[in-house]
């Protein structure tokens, strides 16, 4: 079997080295020419058969990917598939599979998970899509997933849109789970009670109620960087906390960690919350509760209220 694969980054490049690894042919192109095999999505195209191509599609979500799948409707013929395994929002996917359609196209939306490990470790894989073009594509997710049985690392999870709903939700739980054990780690290093941070997170790792990968991880990270004295409080996020967000709310189901982890990465990058400010002032306003003026450092110290402060409500 051959493969097309479009996107040759982080995640990208160590999947093709991965399906090369399973014995299967893979062409991939990137627009950086040191990574691609081939000059063009044309020439990716023209290196294998019309009707029989299966083209993975491995770009960041958004326009991006719309881009790469509009060229590849132009180019692709009935008969090829698309697979798409990008963190692309689920609603984008069922657009994407029409206009593929129209031209005999297959289309499947594939959520990948694994990161930077997914090389060793293999990728778990949630699909969309209809069951002929899965078990077309069965050799490339057999051999990216992990070893072992299919079910354990593999799930053809519903129609078009249906993988990266899963993926979605997936990312949801991620950020859950790294807002708790980051909070829990706050906990310990707070807490002058415990000598040994990185000791406690690592005896977790094994045996306990919490142990999990991501656990492991954080233990990694301390072991390189005691304290994180290296990497600065701010949090980028990529849309699918966003995504998970909206959709409990389109459900009203209730999904307070998920929202508040979320929130948590926002608060990170603002430096300095207006919100918090307003919430000082109006504790100094009824109260007359001292504030701590902008610019210092170090707590409130004095209880003393602020001159003006604690004016009596109008009647
Ligand atoms: O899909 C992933 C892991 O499962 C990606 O690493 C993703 O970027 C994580 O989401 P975010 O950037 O919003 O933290």
């Amino acid at each position: 079997m051959k493969i097309g694969l479009v996107g040759l980054g982080k995640m990208g490049a160590n999947m093709r080295e991965r399906i090369r690894g399973a014995g299967i042919e893979v062409v991939g192109f990137d627009r950086n020419p040191d990574v691609t095999d081939v000059p063009s999505l044309e020439a990716l195209v023209e290196s294998m058969p019309a009707g029989e191509r299966v083209v993975w599609v491995m770009v960041p979500s958004g326009e991006i990917t719309d881009g790469v799948i509009n060229d590849l409707a132009g180019l692709l013929a009935e008969g090829d598939v698309v697979i798409d395994g990008g963190n692309s929002y689920y609603q984008d996917d069922e657009p994407h599979a029409a206009l593929l359609r129209e031209r005999g196209i297959g289309f499947l939306d594939a959520g990948v998970s694994g990161g930077v490990w997914g090389l060793k470790n293999g990728y778990g894989l949630m699909v969309g899509g209809d069951a002929a073009s899965v078990e077309r594509v069965m050799p490339v997710f057999d051999a990216l997933r992990p070893e072992g049985e299919r079910a354990d690392g593999f799930v053809h999870a519903g129609k078009v849109g249906a993988g990266h709903y899963a993926k979605m939700v997936h990312n949801g739980i991620e950020y859950g789970l790294m807002q708790a054990y980051a909070e829990g780690y706050e906990l310990l290093a707070a807490k002058d009670l415990v000598t040994d941070v990185h000791g406690t997170m690592q005896a977790w790792t094994k045996g306990t109620v919490v142990r999990s990968w991501l656990l492991e991880l954080l233990v990694r990270a301390l072991q390189e960087d005691p304290g994180l004295a290296a990497i600065d409080d701010w949090v980028e996020d990529s849309g699918e906390g966003r995504w998970t967000v909206d959709e409990a709310i389109d459900l009203a189901v209730p999904a307070p960690v998920i929202s508040a982890a979320l929130f948590a990465r926002f608060a990170s990058r603002q430096g300095e919350s207006p919100a918090m400010k307003a919430v000082a002032a109006l504790r100094q306003q009824f109260g007359g509760h001292a504030v701590k003026p902008a610019g210092t450092t170090g707590p409130v110290t004095s209880t003393t209220p602020a001159a003006g402060a604690a004016v009596p409500p109008s009647a």
